[in-house]
């Protein structure tokens, strides 16, 4: 699969294990940063990139890593077409996707361990959107909003 990942300086270590797995495992890797965990830099513009790649369809799916993951998500998920999640479990990385279509998986660097960050990185990426009619009612009713979000 084609995928974008991304993280700040919190989420570099992690970020760079993942990628080396991904491309053992036959996957494109587009890697938007960061290059180090020694600066301190900012993750909304980590976010920005790797939401622009899912928009752009440069990537299909992408991982996106900070301390605690809140701060990514909260970021990636103002983006119109991206939709992130947290997981600290298999079941959620897996039926984010199933469900919800998720198209971007957030982790914790600070938070989860490496195997589990495999383990929910295989459940994400091994997932398809089931399309089942009450899922695409509500996925379409999480698109209307975004469309027309309430100002006040
Ligand atoms: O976890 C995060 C946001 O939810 C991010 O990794 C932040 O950048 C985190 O706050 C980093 O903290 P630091 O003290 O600046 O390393």
């Amino acid at each position: 699969m084609k995928l974008a990942i991304a993280a700040d300086h919190a989420g570099y270590d992690l970020k760079e294990t993942i990628r080396y797995l991904l491309l053992n495992t036959g996957h494109e890797v587009i890697d938007l940063g960061t290059d180090s965990a020694d600066k301190p830099d900012d993750y909304p513009d980590f976010a920005l990139a790797l939401g622009k790649s899912i928009l752009q369809k440069s990537a299909e799916r992408g991982i996106l890593v900070c301390g605690s993951g809140v701060g990514a998500s909260i970021a990636a998920n103002k983006i119109p077409g991206v939709r992130a999640a947290i997981c600290h479990d298999h079941y959620s990385a897996a039926q984010g996707v199933e469900h919800d279509d998720m198209n971007v998986l957030v982790l914790g660097a600070r938070v989860i361990g490496l195997a589990t960050a495999q383990d929910l990185v295989t459940a994400f990426l091994n997932a398809t959107y089931s399309g089942e009619e009450r899922h695409a009612r509500r996925l379409a009713k999480v698109l209307a909003i975004e469309a027309n979000p309430p100002r006040s």
